[in-house]
């Protein structure tokens, strides 16, 4: 995939940060012809191959890749590349209502019925990539933008795919990445990795949702570790006390150690705490649109 060679400059107007890691920058842009609003991710590219530093031109078009091949309504889109010297420029859907995080961090915690309108949607998005063999392997809160943080339901948005791969069956994915508040097991063991990593984080992101704690945080990285090792973790009854016994389970389901019984995304969706709530969750959120009428 070739990108552009121009100056993204003589194209965009690039304006604030709006968000950073730990090779990239988003900034907010517009593009002068149109007037448009994107979010423009600068990546910056790893010069020499013993630097630690920048990410590598495979990984860069690994991101493109997927970027390029899905369109779903809950994950973000790409709009154009531009590449120059040292830095490769996604030019990507604006998602202007902020992170779930801050989102949790305002409210603390969720009501189930909100908790639920979210992962629902999360789920949609992650069954597009799941059906197509893409795991995400960062999905944690930070990854999970709102479109609009005053519009209810809350629409939301996947994003960084910086980490995502294409999973072929026999293939062993055993880099070590991710948080560690959001890995799953087999990651922490270097044993082979795939979809049910995913199923893992979204397990401990419906804990922090209904709760505001982080299931298995330690002091350190390596307690941390320890505990998601050993599935050492509680429903502590200062937050779960009123929590429904279908939310329980629902995550007793995900933060599974063996990934051949862990919950998939299918399974998930067919859970009555996610089924039973696509009653009250408008049909926009949870199905796709609708043909229009005739
Ligand atoms: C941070 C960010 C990324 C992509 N789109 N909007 C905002």
């Amino acid at each position: 995939v070739q990108f552009r060679q121009e100056n993204v400059e003589d194209v965009y107007e690039i304006t604030e940060e709006i968000g950073s890691g730990q090779f990239a920058v988003v900034r907010k842009c517009i593009e002068k012809c149109s007037g448009k609003v994107f979010a423009a991710k600068f990546i910056k590219k790893k010069r020499a191959r013993a630097s630690r530093r920048g990410v590598t031109k495979e990984d860069i078009e690994r991101e493109v890749d997927i970027l390029t091949t899905v369109g779903h309504k809950n994950i973000i889109s790409l709009h154009e590349v531009y590449e120059s010297n040292n830095e490769v420029v996604l030019i990507l859907e604006m998602v202007a209502g902020g992170e779930l995080f801050d989102f949790l961090s305002d409210k603390e915690y969720l009501t189930e019925p909100e908790a639920v309108a979210f992962m629902i949607q999360i789920l949609n998005g992650m069954d597009y990539l799941h059906e197509r063999n893409i795991a995400h392997f960062d999905l944690k809160p930070e990854n999970i933008m709102l479109l609009n943080k005053d519009a209810e339901p809350h629409n939301i948005k996947l994003i960084d795919f910086g980490l995502a791969q294409r999973i072929t069956p026999g293939m062993e994915y055993k880099n070590m990445h991710g948080t560690p508040e959001f890995v799953a097991p087999e990651i922490i063991a270097f044993e082979p990795i795939g979809l049910p990593a995913d199923c893992w984080s979204i397990g401990v992101i419906t804990f922090i949702l209904l709760s505001g704690c982080s299931p298995f945080l330690g002091d350190d990285k390596s307690e941390t570790f320890e505990n998601i090792t050993r599935v050492d973790y509680e429903f502590d009854d200062e937050y779960f006390a009123d929590t429904s016994d279908l939310a329980r389970d629902f995550i007793q389901h995900l933060l599974v150690k063996d990934q051949r019984k862990r919950f998939t995304i299918k399974d998930c969706l067919n859970h009555a705490w996610i089924k039973g709530a696509a009653n009250y969750i408008p049909a926009w959120v949870t199905q796709e649109p609708l043909s229009p009428p005739r």
